[in-house]
C-alpha cells in the first residue's frame, strides 16, 4: 500500500489520540515498532545545514564537489540545498544551479539516490519547480521510478516555539503551517509527486525560550504537518541542549500522540556533547533514521552558540558498533570529511573520522 493510501487510517489514529497527556506512555507501540531492525538510514545534511552558516561563500563548484562525493560513499539521502530567501541566507543562494547539476548529471552510484531541499514557501518551491519543469524526466517521483535518476523531496520547517519561529521564518508558528500546507499540497501533486519531510527545530531547547520546550507542543506540531501529508518528521535539536531523559520523554510523548516511530527522523546537534547518548536513547526507542553531517559541520544562522551538525562519521561508527548497518562506508565519508574541512579552512569536526584517517596514516609510515 502506498504512503498516500496509507495516510487516512493513521489519520483515524492520530485524530482520537491527539489530546492524550504525554504521561501515557505504557504498551502503546505496536509489534513491528517493538521489532529491533538493525537497518539504519543516515540522512546526510552537511551540503546544505552544514554550509548555511559558513560565513564566507562556499564555491558552487565545491558544494557539487562535496554532494557528488558523499554519494559515492553509501549515503542514499543528502540534503543538497535550500530555496529560502538569498537575504535571509545568503550562503544557500545557489540552490537552483545545484539542483539543476544533480539533474543533469547524477553520480553513478548503485544505490538510489534522494536529494532534499528545504522550500519554506511557495515562492522556495516555485524555484524548485523551474528548475524541474527544465528538466522533464530527469527525477523519479514517489509513483514513477526511473532507473539511475535521482528522486527528490522536499522540506518544510516548522518550530516548537513561538520565538524561534520568529527570528527563523519572520512568522508564528500556525502562519508557518498555513504557508506549507500549500507547499506540500503542490510539492505531492502531480507531475512531481515528490516526498515531503517536516522539520520541527528546537524540540528539546530554544535559544531563547531556553529548555522550557513543550513536548506536547512538539507533539501538536508533528501531528499537523502529519494531517497535512508530509512523509517524516525530522526531530532538530537545534540547540544540542537535548539530554538523554528529555529524548526519552519527548520519544515517549510523540508515541503517546500516536506518531509512529517509522515517521520520525532525528537531527542531533552535538554542541555539548550528547548527541550520540541521545541517538542511542532514540534507537533503543526504536528510531531507524538519524540526521548527521560529514565532518561535524554545522549550525543554524538563527540559532546564536548552536553548533554543527553530529558528524556523519561519528554516527557511522557509533551505530555500526551496535550491530546496526548503515550501509555507509565510513572511510569512504572519512575523507569526504577531512577534503571539506581543509577546503573550508578549519579542524575536522570528526572525532572518528580523525582517529579512522590517523590510524590509515601510521598504517602507512
Ligand atoms: C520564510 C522567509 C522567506 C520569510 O521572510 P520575509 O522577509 O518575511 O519574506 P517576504 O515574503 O516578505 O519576502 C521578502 C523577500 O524575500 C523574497 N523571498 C521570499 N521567499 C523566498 C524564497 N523562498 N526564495 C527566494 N526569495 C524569497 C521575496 O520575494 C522578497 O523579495 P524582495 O521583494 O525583498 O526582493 C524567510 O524568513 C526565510 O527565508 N527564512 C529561512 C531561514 C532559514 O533558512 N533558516 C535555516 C533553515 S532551518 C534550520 O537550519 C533548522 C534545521 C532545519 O536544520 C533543523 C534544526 O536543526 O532545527
Amino acid at each position: 500500500m502506498s504512503r498516500l493510501a496509507a495516510l487516512p487510517r493513521r489519520l483515524a489514529l492520530l485524530h482520537p489520540l491527539k489530546k492524550r497527556t504525554c504521561a501515557a506512555t505504557r504498551s502503546y507501540s505496536t509489534a513491528s515498532e517493538q521489532r529491533l531492525d538493525s537497518r539504519v538510514k543516515i540522512v546526510e545534511v552537511g551540503p546544505r545545514d552544514g554550509l548555511q552558516n559558513e560565513k564566507n561563500i562556499v564555491p558552487l563548484a565545491t558544494k557539487i564537489e562535496l554532494i557528488d562525493r558523499l554519494a559515492k560513499t553509501g549515503l542514499q539521502t543528502i540534503e543538497a540545498g535550500s530555496f529560502v530567501a538569498p537575504k535571509w541566507v545568503p550562503q544557500m543562494a545557489n540552490s537552483s544551479e545545484i539542483l539543476s547539476h544533480i539533474l543533469a548529471t547524477p553520480p553513478s552510484s548503485p544505490h538510489p539516490l534522494t536529494y532534499s531541499f528545504l522550500a519554506p514557501n511557495m515562492k522556495g518551491l516555485s524555484n524548485a519547480f523551474s528548475i524541474l519543469d527544465a528538466n522533464p524526466s530527469s527525477f523519479s517521483t514517489e509513483s514513477n521510478h526511473l532507473p539511475g535518476k535521482p528522486s527528490l523531496e522536499i522540506a518544510v520547517f516548522a518550530s516548537a516555539t513561538e520565538t524561534f519561529s520568529q527570528k527563523n521564518l519572520n512568522s508564528s508558528i500556525a502562519a508557518s503551517l498555513e504557508a506549507f500546507r500549500a507547499v506540500i499540497s503542490a510539492a505531492k501533486e502531480t507531475p512531481y509527486n515528490l516526498r515531503v519531510r517536516g522539520y520541527i527545530s528546537v524540540v528539546l531547547g530554544c535559544p531563547f525560550e531556553g529548555y522550557d520546550v513543550s513536548p506536547h507542543r512538539v507533539a501538536e506540531v508533528a501531528t499537523e504537518l502529519l494531517e497535512m501529508g508530509v512523509d517524516e518528521i525530522a526531530l532538530g535539536d537545534t540547540t544540542g541542549m537535548g539530554t538523554a531523559p528529555r529524548t526519552k520523554d519527548l520519544l515517549n510523548c510523540l508515541r503517546s500522540a500516536g506518531i509512529r516511530n517509522e515517521d520520525v527522523a532525528m537531527h542531533f546537534h552535538d554542541t555539548y556533547g550528547q548527541a550520540l547518548v541521545n541517538t542511542a536513547v532514540a534507537l533503543e526507542h526504536g528510531i531507524r533514521t538519524f540526521d548527521a553531517s560529514v565532518s561535524g559541520l554545522g549550525g543554524c544562522p538563527y540559532s546564536p552558540g548552536a553548533t554543527g551538525n553530529v558528524a556523519t562519521e561519528d554516527v557511522v561508527y557509533f551505530l555500526e558498533s551496535l550491530g546496526m548497518d548503515t550501509g555507509i562506508d565510513l572511510d569512504g565519508v572519512a575523507e569526504v570529511g577531512e577534503w571539506i574541512s581543509k577546503e573550508l579552512g578549519r579542524g575536522n569536526g570528526s572525532t572518528v573520522g580523525r582517529a579512522v584517517l590517523g590510524q590509515r596514516k601510521r598504517k602507512q609510515d
